[in-house]
């Protein structure tokens, strides 16, 4: 771990990021004459917060000059920005065309190149990367004896066994390349990252060649002011991944899988698709999984034509099987032979607040918590029910709120996907930035046009919970109800602040009785 001023304003300028650099004394394309220019940073940060001696700020988003106020004395040695603030500080400024990219290029250099240590596996896709990811880390910590490291949604993993929760799906730059160091250091020889849209449009990746990438699905989310514009961009970045990795693997039935092949092509790199088939279709993707019986508690994969046995998850779905797929590939990519008795590990892999079913002692409530927050993955765990529960003709509540601020096409899509099927609505809180809970309720009850579902407003998330838990105690026959789009939080963001919440789980467990 070594970087100076020189060597940041070296790397810079070889990848066409620097403008110029500007000290009190004069505007340069080098370091030269700057006081100790060669002298390797200390810490590297992109908050001015963390500010400490022997210190390289980046400066990104929505900073603000005034935040530069007093950090030369607390041991600021340089700044990277894309503006000029020397109106501001004293201390060098590395002026770049692209912050962020800088600070993801800055930061690997910092870190060693922790990448070139691991081999680094990316999943992107709308629905399933953290499932996949969870199913890949099992096969390769088994593969392994424990070295395989995880960044997702839910949580970080850095040592093969414990787990953090974390903030984003992928972590900011800096944020990554330091995790990616102390998994290194911990002796992890692989690491599985979700790659959202977003790491590619904020350049949380940039510079990174993954190992192996997949791409496991697309439909229309994300969209929103603060995400992408428009569906084709939401695409388009997460395509990026098919140019930053050394092989691919390819949902063949994902919409628009004919243009990830051509991107597949067009970098240069091998590609293996899989396809999950619940019925005799035909297929010729390299791997295939088939429902080993009626009731999908099995499926036979077979890879190139070969029977690779049974697998039976934990996880209930048969879009899990989906994922199993992908991660059999990536497993595979990666170096796991596919007859490996490390491929089975994925089977008792339990990923926190995805299909997590309780059923009440009377046998009459199931409930089933739930990470479903967009049209296709509603679709798909009602078509779960329907798999699983359909010939007990079961009454469905659906408990949902749709996020405040972004993805504002789910409010809609989540009723569309599940009015014609389901008997009631309990719409609810969920994570806000400043619209208020009760005008997305309100907005969802708006979307709901079915006169046969009954649809109610509960803002505070627990009562909403009890509401249908009751009313399924109160009807005979087989009840279930979904509780979607919180999964395992133990907090639900309220006009932008943390708030502590009991946990979708704890809330049905307490209710129905069950531990
Ligand atoms: C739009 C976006 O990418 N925002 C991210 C970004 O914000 P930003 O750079 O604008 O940062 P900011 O919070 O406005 O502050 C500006 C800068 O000033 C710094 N600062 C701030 C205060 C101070 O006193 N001193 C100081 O230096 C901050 O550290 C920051 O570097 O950088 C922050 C950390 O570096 C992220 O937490 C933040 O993600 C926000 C919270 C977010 O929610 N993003 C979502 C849209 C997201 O990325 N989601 C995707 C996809 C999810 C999915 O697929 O389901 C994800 O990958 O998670
Ligand atoms: N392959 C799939 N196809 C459709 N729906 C899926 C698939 N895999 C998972 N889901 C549904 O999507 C939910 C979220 O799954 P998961 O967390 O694995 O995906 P994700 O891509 O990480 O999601 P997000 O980006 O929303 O965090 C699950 O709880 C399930 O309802």
């Amino acid at each position: 771990m070594s970087l100076s001023l020189a060597d940041g304003v070296h790397l810079l300028s070889s990848h066409h990021l620097l403008d110029e650099v500007i000290t009190p004394e004069r505007w340069s394309l080098n370091a030269d004459g700057t006081d100790n220019a060669d002298v390797p940073f200390t810490h590297i940060t992109y908050d001015t917060r963390t500010v400490r001696e022997g210190t390289l700020l980046v400066c990104k988003g929505r900073f603000r000059p005034e935040f530069l106020d007093g950090l030369k004395e607390r041991g600021l040695v340089a700044y990277v920005s894309e503006r000029d603030f020397s109106d501001h500080t004293e201390v060098p400024g590395l002026i770049v065309n692209d912050a962020r990219k800088a600070l993801s290029l800055l930061s690997a250099a910092f870190y060693g190149m922790p990448q070139n240590e691991l081999t680094v596996i990316g999943i992107t896709g709308t629905k399933g990367k953290t499932t996949t990811a969870y199913f890949t880390q099992a096969i390769l910590n088994a593969y392994s004896n424990g070295r395989c490291a995880l960044f997702s949604s839910v949580d970080n993993c850095l040592d093969g066994h414990t787990y953090v929760e974390s903030e984003l799906t992928t972590p900011e730059s800096l944020d990554a390349f330091r995790m990616m160091r102390e998994a290194a250091d911990n002796g992890m020889r692989y690491l599985v990252m979700e790659v959202s849209s977003q790491a590619y449009k904020v350049n949380r990746v940039h510079g990174l060649t993954f190992d192996v990438g997949a791409f496991l699905n697309i439909s229309p989310d994300h969209i929103s002011d603060i995400e992408h514009p428009t569906f084709e961009d939401y695409l388009y970045c997460k395509r990026q991944l098919a140019y930053h990795a050394r092989a691919f693997v390819l949902n063949a039935d994902a919409d628009h899988a004919d243009l990830i092949r051509e991107d597949a092509q067009a970098a240069g790199i091998p590609l293996a698709d899989f396809a999950l088939r619940t019925d005799d279709a035909p297929t010729n993707a390299t791997l295939t999984a088939r429902p080993s019986n009626a009731e999908h508690s099995a499926f036979s994969i077979a890879a190139n034509g070969h029977d690779l046995g049974e697998f039976s998850l934990s996880l209930a779905g048969d879009f899990n099987y989906a994922n199993a797929l992908a991660a059999v590939a990536l497993a595979h990519e990666a170096g796991v032979p596919f007859d490996s008795a490390a491929m089975h590990a994925m089977e008792s892999v339990h990923v926190p607040g995805r299909m997590e079913l309780f059923t009440g002692t009377d046998g009459d409530t199931v409930a089933i918590v739930d990470y479903a927050h967009n049209y296709t993955s509603v679709r798909a765990l009602i078509d779960f029910v329907e798999q699983r529960y359909g010939e007990r003709k079961p009454r469905i509540t659906l408990v949902a709120g749709s996020a405040g601020n972004k993805a504002f096409d789910r409010r809609q899509e989540i009723v569309e996907a599940a009015q014609d099927r389901i008997a009631r609505f309990v719409f609810t809180a969920e994570d806000t930035d400043t619209e208020p809970y009760i005008d997305i309720c309100n907005e969802m009850l708006g979307h709901v046009t079915n006169d046969h579902v009954d649809a109610t407003v509960i803002v505070d998330r627990v009562k909403a919970i009890e509401s249908a838990v009751e009313q399924a105690h109160s009807h005979d026959g087989l009840d279930v109800i979904l509780i979607i789009g919180k999964g395992h939080e133990r907090w639900i963001k309220d006009l932008n602040s943390h708030v502590a919440y009991e946990g979708d789980d704890c809330v049905v467990e307490r209710l129905l009785n069950v531990a």
